[in-house]
């Protein structure tokens, strides 16, 4: 079903690259999505991901509690500064119904580029006036998430008789684990990265490759690398009672979820448990709030993932099915 609000093809005027901005709703308020930017082997590719992450992002917003529908930016090729200033050229045309942030291939000081065409991006540098990177967001929401995925499956918030397997060390990834370390739990981890080892190490996490991490007989894993970790063929293999992790499109196909639900395996719908970082963003830049604020924000994440599932155990659907149906009511009813 066509249900994007606008969408825009554009070829960079500075850079010749292909700039793409995908506006799926503004029921809620301005529309907000990251900016990607990638070699995609063809344009086409990059559509389709603008198409696809933003409809996400509105499901994000909407059942993250914020005044904001979903968008994405997507610009194709290389990285170059003249691609970066053509995509704040598009968003500024846009007249403000869609603000950008980081993504996959950009980071904060791209947004500093973006920003010389555009007032509407986020998460640029503290030091340029922003919030900087979301990242530490993020990982505040995923744990908050892993918090009520072990108070639903084993009866107790606590980590400290949990194990975990850690698909990813990065910027999100990095911080889960040092957090989890610290609250006791022990570790399973994995990175494409080999430098990524030290901090294992010093978390005194087993270090293992990627395919033994999402295979781990542990309680929960946790994807924070790429998605696309949940499939048919690797949901049988899998030995833990539950997923939750802030990877973008862990599910290769939403019926995927099923698999998942029939294995007795709990899946947290990744779009809420990575919520943290434009909930993060938001409160700081668009609303200002104190530091408790932010961070009780943050906490909801667990609320809202335990109302989920309590959602699905009620109507017999699996977690996905519920988060999907309770995005779209609020959707529907801008005024709640
Ligand atoms: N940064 C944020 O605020 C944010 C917000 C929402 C969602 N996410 C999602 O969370 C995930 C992690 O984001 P990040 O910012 O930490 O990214 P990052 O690039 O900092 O870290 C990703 C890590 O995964 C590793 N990796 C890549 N491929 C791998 C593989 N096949 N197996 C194991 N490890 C692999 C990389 O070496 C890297 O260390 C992504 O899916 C991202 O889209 C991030």
């Amino acid at each position: 079903m066509f249900s994007h609000e606008r969408i825009i093809i554009r070829r960079g005027p500075e850079s010749g690259q292909p700039i793409i901005v995908a506006v799926h709703s503004t029921a809620l308020g301005q529309a907000l999505g990251g900016c990607r930017l990638k070699p995609y082997a063809d344009w086409r590719d990059g559509l389709a991901d603008a198409l696809r992450l933003s409809a996400a992002m509105t499901g994000k917003c909407a059942l993250a509690g914020l005044p904001h529908g979903g968008g994405k930016t997507v610009i194709v090729g290389e990285h170059s500064e003249a691609a970066l200033r053509d995509a704040g050229t598009v968003i500024e045309e846009l007249g403000g119904i869609y603000a950008t942030g980081p993504d996959v291939g950009t980071g904060p000081d791209d947004m500093v580029t973006i920003g010389e065409r555009t007032t509407h991006v986020f998460c640029r540098p503290v030091a340029a006036g922003g919030s900087g990177d979301s990242s530490p967001g993020t990982a505040l929401g995923t744990v908050a998430a892993l918090r009520a995925v072990c108070s639903d499956r084993f009866g107790s918030a606590g980590f400290g008789k949990r194990s975990f397997a850690l698909l990813g060390l990065g910027r999100v990834g990095g911080r889960v684990a040092r957090l989890l370390a610290e609250a006791g739990a022990k570790l399973v981890v994995a990175d494409a990265d080999p430098a990524k080892r030290a901090l294992a190490d010093e978390l005194g996490a087993a270090w293992v490759t990627p395919g033994e991490a999402l295979t781990a007989a542990v309680d929960v894993v946790v994807p924070a690398a790429l998605g696309g970790v949940l499939t048919p063929d690797s949901v049988p293999t899998l030995r833990c009672a539950a997923v939750a992790g802030p990877a973008n499109n862990q599910l290769d196909d939403p019926a995927t979820a099923t698999l998942l639900h029939e294995r007795g395996i709990l899946w947290a719908p990744d779009y809420v448990v990575s919520a943290g970082g434009v909930i993060g963003a938001t409160a700081v830049e668009l609303h200002h709030e104190s530091p408790a604020r932010v961070a009780a924000r943050l906490d909801g994440i667990a609320d809202t993932l335990t109302a989920v599932f309590a959602a699905a155990r009620r109507d017999g659907v699996t977690p996905s099915a519920a988060a999907t149906a309770e995005a779209r009511r609020r959707v529907a009813n801008p005024r709640g």
